[in-house]
């Protein structure tokens, strides 16, 4: 890492924490909000206390793509200042926007790459209010310090149940009947039209969403099986397969839940098309980099397949309007549109009011709890991390947070400098090149906080530091 990019981590803390831009502006002495407190420390011993030095009304949210309420709420009772939109962003507005915020809230459009991050000077932690997180540069914000979290079930049962739909309709061929009756075409026909009890359904990918849909299959008499990268314990009467070909040979139903991935890309191509069942179904809610469209079109327009289900597209649109899924989007759109027996979703798989009022409440108390207390527990690309809250009579206990490279020596340094003090607790864990140490010291004087604040910024390891108090 280059020392300007050294330098650009530095400043990240400073800033979120109001450290200012020079280790010798550290504050030792209360600030307003920490303050008014005051009366509640002295009466309420054991209760959790509000760590500082930041001012919680310093820390700058912004929410995309119409996040849920519930996390807006839960933000303003936190006293952050939140701005709220409901698309996302093109990328020269996001660079502008992300310069200033501690945290971002996105669902799935939102790319956040290195490009954009690069810019994110102030940012401590990402919110993927959403289950995939592909559309984060992972790594890359890792080895800025920048935490980022999700929600990885709380959509699980909505995609499932969508599933199960589709796979109804499409046997029956729903959607194409209420297309032509809303065009006042009468067309009563049962050829090729099938009750899916006793047929097969394949699932790729068994993890959360996959098993809960092999478990609401089989209620309605489908035979489940399954194939996956690693073993996992089948529900019900569902049979894992060994192979991808065993599956899609057997299926009349195949349905993707795999994450995108470099192994994922087209899974489903012109020769996982030819090796299915003829007149057999594909349903894709996983991402649109998982089936090669071209090729299901192919396979469609052949009769190869009786129908598919489409909820996710390589490219999307980055807000709701007329004419926005287009050929100017996805070069094939014209072709695809025009297929008998393909339903067509505009990525609601887990857009229901359940599950999008849980994900808000889930995902923004993660960054809650990392922002105000350091805990990291559920961060998908960070050393998980976490210590107890501090109470009212842990007066003098500084909670240290020491982001750093995942290199050798490190905690025998960081422990030198902490050794005058008594370490109280101490957690660290480290992922890839990245380590997180949590430590809390008691019998911290207020001037000691500053000294230790410079003597860790001295450290080479270091990538970022937080001291809460
Ligand atoms: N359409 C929508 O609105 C939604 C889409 N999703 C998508 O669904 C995906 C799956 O979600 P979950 O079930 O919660 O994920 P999960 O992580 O619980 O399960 C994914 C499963 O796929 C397996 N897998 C990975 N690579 C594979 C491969 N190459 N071949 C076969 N299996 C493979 C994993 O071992 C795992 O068991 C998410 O990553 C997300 O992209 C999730 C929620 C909503
Ligand atoms: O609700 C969204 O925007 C994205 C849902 C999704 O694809 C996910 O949870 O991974």
């Amino acid at each position: 890492m280059s020392a300007l990019n050294i330098e650009n981590l530095q400043n990240t803390f400073q800033n979120a924490v109001n450290l200012g831009g020079s280790p010798g502006a550290v504050s030792t002495s209360p600030t307003q909000s920490f303050m008014n407190t005051l009366p509640r420390r002295l009466s309420t011993s054991k209760q959790q206390k509000i760590l500082k030095p930041f001012s919680t009304g310093d820390m700058k949210i912004l929410l995309l793509e119409n996040v849920n309420q519930t996390a807006i709420e839960i933000f303003n009772k936190q006293g952050y200042q939140v701005e709220f939109l409901k698309g996302s962003l093109p990328e020269e507005e996001l660079i502008e926007k992300i310069k200033d915020v501690h945290a971002i809230g996105i669902r799935s459009k939102t790319k956040l790459t290195a490009k954009v991050l690069e810019h994110a000077k102030n940012l401590v932690c990402i919110g993927c209010f959403c289950i995939g997180t592909n559309q984060v540069d992972l790594n890359f914000a890792a080895k800025k310090g920048i935490a980022v979290f999700n929600s990885p079930f709380s959509n699980s049962r909505s995609v499932a149940e969508l599933v199960i739909a589709e796979i109804i309709s499409l046997a029956r061929q729903l959607g194409d009947r209420s297309i032509e009756l809303h065009t006042g075409t009468w067309n009563k026909v049962s050829n090729k039209c099938w009750e899916v009890r006793g047929k097969t359904l394949g699932i790729i990918g068994y993890g959360h969403i996959g098993s809960q849909l092999s478990v609401l299959a089989e209620a309605m008499g489908l035979h489940v099986i399954y194939y996956d990268v690693v073993t996992i314990m089948s529900l019900g009467t569902a049979k894992q397969v060994s192979t991808l070909d065993e599956l899609l040979n057997n299926a009349d139903f195949v349905s993707l839940h795999v994450p995108e991935t470099p192994e994922t890309k087209n899974l489903l191509s012109a020769p996982q098309f030819a090796a299915m069942k003829d007149g057999a179904y594909v349903i894709n809610a996983s991402r649109g980099t998982v089936v090669d469209i071209p090729s299901l079109i192919a396979a469609m327009k052949a009769k190869k397949l009786a129908g598919a289900a489409i909820d996710v597209y390589p490219a999307e649109p980055r807000k709701n309007g007329v004419g926005a899924f287009c050929d100017d989007l996805n070069k094939w759109t014209s072709d695809l549109i025009s297929l008998p027996n393909l339903i067509m979703t505009p990525h609601i798989g887990g857009s229901t009011e359940e599950a999008q009022s849980a994900i808000g409440i889930e995902v923004s108390n993660s960054l809650s709890n990392y922002i105000n207390e350091g805990n990291s527990v559920g961060s998908v690309n960070f050393p998980e991390v976490s210590l107890k809250a501090l109470n009212y009579d842990q007066e003098n206990t500084v909670r240290v947070l020491y982001i750093h490279q995942n290199i050798p020596g490190v905690l025998r340094t960081v422990n030198n400098i902490l050794s005058n003090h008594n370490i109280d607790k101490q957690f660290s864990d480290s992922h890839g090149d990245i380590a997180y140490l949590m430590a809390d010291i008691s019998s911290v004087d207020q001037s000691d906080i500053k000294e230790i604040y410079e003597k860790l910024n001295q450290t080479d390891a270091k990538i970022s530091i937080r001291l809460l108090y």
